[in-house]
């Protein structure tokens, strides 16, 4: 290991402790999302939030308006299907049609036509129906399934640029169900509504237009029904759509819930609280129950509503018909005709009053999604680049002071630190010193409420938070994998190099272990890793973190769980590469970092002493006290 490094540029300081206001340093807390993540957000253990608590999604006309927009792309598959199905909708008439005339002429000697015509006409009426409904399906189908992939792609595009505050407030699940269910869900309901609407509305159209030949008056008379279910659609459909609102917000709570189950598995189980969970879960449940039943039941009180107003029609029609038919001015064939087209009618009738209840949950499910997308991007006011092949990977933190929202102690305060490029650093200090707020700076996770961060004399805020990000490999204390291969998990996002890889693993001392595997590269490690232990997922994330190949490498308590045989290891490869990256450890162990360049120690957000091991054992101040304990631990 190299010694006598020149490399101490922090100024151990003891000022600077202004008590800064907190002026959003996370990138983007953006009020705006705590009206829009209403329903979906993260709720703390405890009883349901009540019903009350979760209307607040846009207006649902502005919703509509916008989902036209995504719909618009599509119009010629979807009028196309359009028309298909509106044709197969005025066929059906000729049903009523035949009927009449086979009935009038059918049973006379001469009835225009040769019998032998009665089943090739019916037959192919039916398959020409048929053909035209399948294909409005498979055109629907085409068309909604565009708009769905469109959905899901913007909003997981919205997720994966979102303000940080996201990620803290709306549980992983509920996300993973936004993205995946809501636009599902809204063009399944909505689409299906609209094609109701021009299906059966075509249909019963038609029927009408057929009943007004036969008989205008009674016709005419049917329809005096209609302003009164007109009304009564706007009661019902008002009910149906705040119930299916609290009924979404309620699942959403339940996918939460189940998502801090599946996830934290262990933890219920070691602190035996499957029943307290259990409890949660089905308090949640059985709200969302009750509101599934307000929802199913207003929207189930429509058809019978509807049904006895349009009885009412039906009824005086029926008996007007049929004093008409034994007055001798109707005949049987007519009357026959009409009272059958008429039957026809509550068939699409009932369909287009059972549309409220898909419209109100495809609008709610599109409003969610419009909430997704609208969630704040992540701050990014840079506009610099630096070239990673050209970045030396000098640091500079000059009087930097950092408060948390909803914080009143500041987590860094009048911090001065120098790491130049090429050099080891290590930070060290009690727990809650600072140390991984340094990293989250450095990263653009957090920015500074006071001072300057640079980069190679850049500062940070200046270069684009992509472009910053690619100067940086870390591995951090909060180890996350992939569900994939060992492969997969070490190349994350970059060109497969089998000698590289190995290389990786190697350095990161985990290669004898995928040797051992039947799969080798190919084993699966299970989700976030979960069949590898906790060493193993320490070292493959720094393998992962090697194979990035940036100019700066971050260890934070990288090797905490390591034996000390397999620290050792890594440490040798890291230090091997000592001199051409800027390299910064952090450790509670302080064996670990005692041959870096400059070690800073923290304390309470600021440098309180730097200098090299044997500087800092010689003053005999708080390094060297922190390394007596550990001795005597
Ligand atoms: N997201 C956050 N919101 C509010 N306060 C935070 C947040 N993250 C950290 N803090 C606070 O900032 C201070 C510094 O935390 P930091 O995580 O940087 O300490 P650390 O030195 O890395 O600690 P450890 O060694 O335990 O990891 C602590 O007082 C902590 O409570």
């Amino acid at each position: 290991m190299p010694t006598g490094r020149r490399c101490c540029g922090s100024r151990a300081a003891g000022g600077g402790g202004r008590g800064e206001a907190a002026l959003h340093p996370v990138a983007g807390v953006a009020p705006a999302l705590e009206v829009r993540c209403g329903p979906a957000v993260r709720r703390p253990l405890g009883p349901p939030v009540p019903e009350k608590a979760a209307a607040l999604t846009p207006a649902s006309d502005a919703v509509a308006r916008r989902f036209l927009s995504y719909i618009a792309p599509q119009k010629w598959g979807l009028l196309l299907g359009v028309a298909c199905f509106m044709a197969a909708a005025a066929m059906e008439p000729l049903v009523p049609a035949l009927l009449s005339r086979l009935l009038d002429d059918g049973f006379k000697a001469d009835m225009g036509f040769s019998v032998w015509w009665v089943p090739p006409i019916l037959i192919g009426m039916f398959a020409a129906r048929g053909l035209l409904l399948f294909c409005g399906a498979y055109l629907f189908a085409w068309s909604n399934t565009r708009v769905v992939l469109q959905l899901r792609e913007e909003m997981v595009a919205a997720v994966m640029r979102a303000d940080a505050a996201l990620y803290g407030r709306v549980a992983p699940g509920v996300l993973a169900s936004q993205v995946i269910t809501d636009p599902q869900n809204a063009v399944n309901n909505i689409s299906g509504a609209v094609v109701t609407l021009l299906r059966d509305g075509t249909t019963l159209l038609a029927l009408l237009g057929y009943l007004f030949y036969l008989n205008w008056k009674l016709t005419l008379i049917s329809l005096i029904t209609l302003p009164l279910l007109g009304l009564v659609v706007r009661f019902v459909k008002r009910r149906v759509m705040s119930a299916s609102r609290r009924t979404h917000d309620s699942h959403m709570r339940l996918i939460g819930i189940t998502d801090d189950i599946a996830r934290a598995w262990r933890v219920v189980r070691t602190f035996d609280a499957v029943g307290f969970e259990s409890r949660r879960f089905s308090q949640e449940a059985q709200q969302m129950r009750r509101m599934a039943i307000k929802s199913a039941a207003a929207g189930a009180s429509m058809t019978p509503l509807t049904q006895t107003v349009a009885s009412l029609g039906v009824a005086t029609i029926l008996t007007m018909a049929l004093v008409q038919a034994q007055q001798g001015s109707a005949t049987v064939g007519e009357f026959v005709g009409f009272i059958t087209a008429l039957l026809m009618t509550i068939s699409p009738m009932r369909h287009l009053t059972d549309v409220t209840q898909p419209i109100a949950n495809g609008l709610i499910g599109a409003g969610r999604c419009f909430e997704l997308l609208d969630t704040p991007k992540e701050p990014d006011r840079g506009t610099r680049e630096l070239d990673p092949a050209h970045c030396q990977g000098e640091i500079r933190f000059a009087g930097v002071g950092l408060t948390y929202p909803d914080s009143e102690r500041p987590a860094l305060q009048g911090l001065d630190l120098h790491v130049p490029a090429g050099t080891t650093v290590a930070l060290v200090g009690a727990s809650g010193a600072g140390k991984t707020t340094i990293v989250s700076t450095l990263l653009g996770f957090a920015e500074p409420t006071q001072g300057e961060v640079t980069l190679d004399g850049v500062p940070l805020s200046a270069l684009r938070k992509a472009n910053l990000r690619r100067q940086f490999a870390v591995v951090s204390q909060d180890i996350v994998l992939f569900d994939g291969s060992i492969a997969d998990n070490v190349t994350y996002a970059l060109p497969f190099d089998a000698a590289r890889v190995e290389s990786c693993l190697r350095a990161a001392n985990l290669w004898d272990f995928v040797q051992s595997q039947p799969e080798g590269l190919r084993a699966s490690i299970g989700t976030n890793g979960n069949r590898l232990s906790g060493g193993q997922r320490q070292r493959l994330a720094i393998a992962r973190a090697l194979y990035k190949d940036a100019r700066i490498w971050i260890f934070d308590e990288a090797t905490s769980a390591l034996d000390t045989e397999s620290e050792r290891i890594v440490q040798q490869s890291i230090e091997q590469w000592q001199g051409r990256k800027t390299l910064i450890l952090i450790a509670h162990r302080l064996s670990t970092v005692r041959n870096a360049d400059c070690i800073h120690v923290l304390a309470d957000g600021r440098v309180v002493e730097a200098g090299r091991h044997a500087e800092l054992m010689a003053r005999q101040g708080l390094y060297a006290g922190m390394v007596g304990a550990q001795a005597l631990g």
